[in-house]
């Protein structure tokens, strides 16, 4: 699949002012990115040009903070508490925007890319007392539908090969790696945690490989 840059502007926030990116997928799907501090590569630069920004940027900038969010429209926007995913996505625009230079890349992979039909079917197994994990298992759909490959293209947009990642997700990680972007940092974030989503957590930790601990506190534990 390829991803071709369409169109930005700013985005005052509450947080702060972001850039707004918007890519397009040959299916016409739109990802974001959100960015504090990163300047766009002139595509029309000679190679000489570019391979010299890229070195400059190399030499003096730090290394930024970015998060790769999948969209959760009910957590993102609806305030869900079966979920972590809000909380995740505002602690990191706070948190990109206090160090100035970083980015969220807001990925349309709704219900971990089953899509938002499904996600709601599976809440309603979950209703019936089935976990996140069995409940896409039961409508027959994959645990985890997502891919990232969208992502090497969207921080090349801005010149970026090293992140400081924020996840709890090793798959990400392993994703990024593979993909030629160097995660020289895994910020953990662990927040939003309650009692309707503390089962959900568990699930994930559990079951899915994600590194959270048995009281859903990590190292940098980034509670707001
Ligand atoms: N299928 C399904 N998707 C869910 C469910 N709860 C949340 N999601 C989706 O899961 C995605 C978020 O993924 P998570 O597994 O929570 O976290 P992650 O992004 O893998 O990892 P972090 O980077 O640590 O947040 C969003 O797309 C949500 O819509 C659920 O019960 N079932
Ligand atoms: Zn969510």
């Amino acid at each position: 699949m390829s991803y071709q840059f369409i169109t930005s502007a700013t985005l005052p926030t509450r947080h702060g002012e972001f850039d707004i990116h918007i890519f397009e997928n040959e299916d016409g799907q739109e990802h974001v990115m959100l960015t504090v501090g990163l300047s766009v590569v002139e595509q029309n630069k000679d190679a000489v040009d570019v391979l010299t920004q890229k070195q400059d940027t190399l030499a003096e900038r730090p290394i930024p903070l970015v998060r790769i969010h999948s969209e959760c429209l009910t957590g993102d926007a609806f305030s869900s508490l079966k979920c972590d995913c809000g909380p995740q996505l505002n602690t990191a625009m706070q948190a990109i925007q206090e160090t100035g230079y970083g980015a969220i890349l807001y990925l349309r992979q709704e219900g971990r890319g089953i899509g938002l039909t499904n996600k709601i079917r599976a809440y309603a197994l979950q209703d019936q007392g089935h976990d996140t994990l069995d409940a896409n298992l039961m409508l027959g759909l994959p645990a985890d539908a997502r891919v990232y490959d969208m992502c090497s293209p969207m921080l090349a947009h801005v010149g970026v090969d090293a992140v400081r990642l924020i996840t709890n997700n090793p798959e990400k990680v392993a994703y990024l790696t593979a993909h030629g972007i160097d995660v020289v940092e895994r910020v953990p974030l662990v927040v939003g945690v309650n009692d309707m989503n503390a089962d959900y957590l568990a699930t994930k930790r559990d079951r899915m490989g994600h590194l959270l601990d048995k009281e859903f506190n990590t190292a940098i534990h980034l509670n707001k």
